[in-house]
């Protein structure tokens, strides 16, 4: 691969990088802007740990739910949650710090971050949940050279297929997703329209959240959901207690080892690439393409990386997470039309969503003639 010299850039590189420099540009009014901005940004990445800690301090001792509707002060909070009062003091500081909370005088309450928090189904669980992660990174050089045995490797058994699951591990792990999936599914049914289609399949779609939301918006669609036999009782049960269960049927099986059932005019895979490897990316996309009509159309959503421009969610959180989980990887828009081109799909269209950071979306159809 051709590289472009650098020139320019390296000698920025060698006077942003001389302390010499750094004293001069603090002087100047034009630069010190500049270098107060770039100074804040590496002391939030920098400290990032230690706030992430500070906020999942908050959720543990169930902060936000205690100062919701009340303003209480330090002592009353260390009351009320068995804390140290000196300690205590410092958590809430931090928080308001953080804008997570807000305080006026001595009292501090849920300030509109916090209470945003408290709003975003799943996000107190997810936060808890990175208790396994943060362990997982405690050695971020064996982590990086793949020397770690991730916790995270075995939290997700059954991703690496049917075999590996059970029906406990199987609830736990749609829960933790089935509550995150309201957001996901409003962003990818915000970025595609259904109409013109006759009959949506959701494969690996966990417990149907999002064949819930789409039946919620397209109430003449037919729906199938497809997920591994594991996870048949617990959508089951969900769909049931929405009302849903003679709406959307259920069809069983391991897109690893079997082709998909036919019948859908579309088929969505909500947040199932990233959990596997390329070979069995490509394998599953043959089945998708397959199972479909000519015309037929493939929905991808889930959190992608920015490919030639790295951005935060898809590079640098979801990417690690992936790497921890050590099956999947975060894939650029890009690479997923690449896959999806290979396996026989044409006029694929990236569909921009307003966070990126909860999921984004390409669609592919499957061409009318194949010549
Ligand atoms: C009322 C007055 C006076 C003023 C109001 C002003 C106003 C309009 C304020 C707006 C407030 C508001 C409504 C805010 C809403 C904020 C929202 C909705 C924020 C949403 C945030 C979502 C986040 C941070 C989501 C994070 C998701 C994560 C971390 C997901 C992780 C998923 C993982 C790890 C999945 C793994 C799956 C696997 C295992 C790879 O397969
Ligand atoms: C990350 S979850 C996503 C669930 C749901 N689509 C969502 O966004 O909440 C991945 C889903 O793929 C399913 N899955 C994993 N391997 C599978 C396989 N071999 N065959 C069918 N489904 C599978 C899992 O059971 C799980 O429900």
């Amino acid at each position: 691969m051709r590289r472009s010299r650098p020139g320019w850039a390296a000698l920025r590189n060698r006077l942003v990088a001389s302390p010499r420099f750094q004293a001069w540009a603090a002087r100047w009014p034009l630069v010190r802007r500049i270098s107060g901005h770039e100074g804040t940004a590496l002391f939030g990445l920098v400290s990032g740990f230690v706030q992430s800690q500070c906020l999942a301090a908050l959720v543990e001792f169930e902060i936000f739910e205690l100062l919701m509707e009340d303003r209480l002060d330090a002592d009353a909070v260390a009351r009320h949650r068995g804390l140290p009062r000196d300690r205590a003091r410092v958590l809430l500081q931090a928080g308001a710090a953080l804008k997570l909370l807000d305080r006026r005088g001595d009292g501090y309450m849920t300030a509109r971050r916090g209470a945003a928090l408290m709003g975003v189904p799943g996000l107190t669980a997810m936060i808890s949940h990175h208790a396994v992660l943060y362990r997982d990174l405690s050695d971020p050089v064996a982590f990086f050279r793949g020397e770690t045995e991730t916790e995270l490797a075995h939290f997700w058994p059954y991703v690496l297929g049917a075999e590996g699951a059970d029906d406990a591990q199987a609830a736990r792990y749609s829960a933790l997703m089935s509550d995150s999936q309201g957001l996901v599914a409003d962003e990818t049914l915000d970025a595609v329209r259904l109409r013109g289609v006759r009959h949506l399949m959701d494969v690996g779609g966990g417990s149907g959240a999002f064949l819930r939301a789409v039946a919620a918006r397209y109430p003449a669609l037919d729906l199938t959901l497809f997920d591994l036999p594991q996870v048949a009782p617990v959508a089951r049960k969900a769909l049931a207690a929405h009302g849903l269960d003679g709406r959307i049927a259920l069809e069983s099986g391991s897109f690893r080892d079997e082709s998909l059932p036919r019948g859908a005019d579309a088929i969505s895979l909500v947040r199932v690439l990233y959990d596997h490897g390329d070979d069995t990316v490509g394998a599953l996309l043959v089945r998708v393409h397959d199972a479909l009509p000519p015309g037929g159309r493939v929905i991808v959503s889930e959190p992608m990386s920015g490919g030639a421009r790295p951005e935060s969610a898809g590079d640098v959180y979801f990417a690690t997470y992936t790497l921890a989980m050590r099956t999947g990887r975060a894939r650029s828009a890009d690479e997923i039309a690449a896959a999806l081109r290979a396996a026989g799909f044409g006029a694929v269209r990236h569909r921009p969503t307003t966070r990126p950071f909860v999921t984004s979306v390409v669609e592919a159809w499957k061409p009318v003639s194949q010549d």
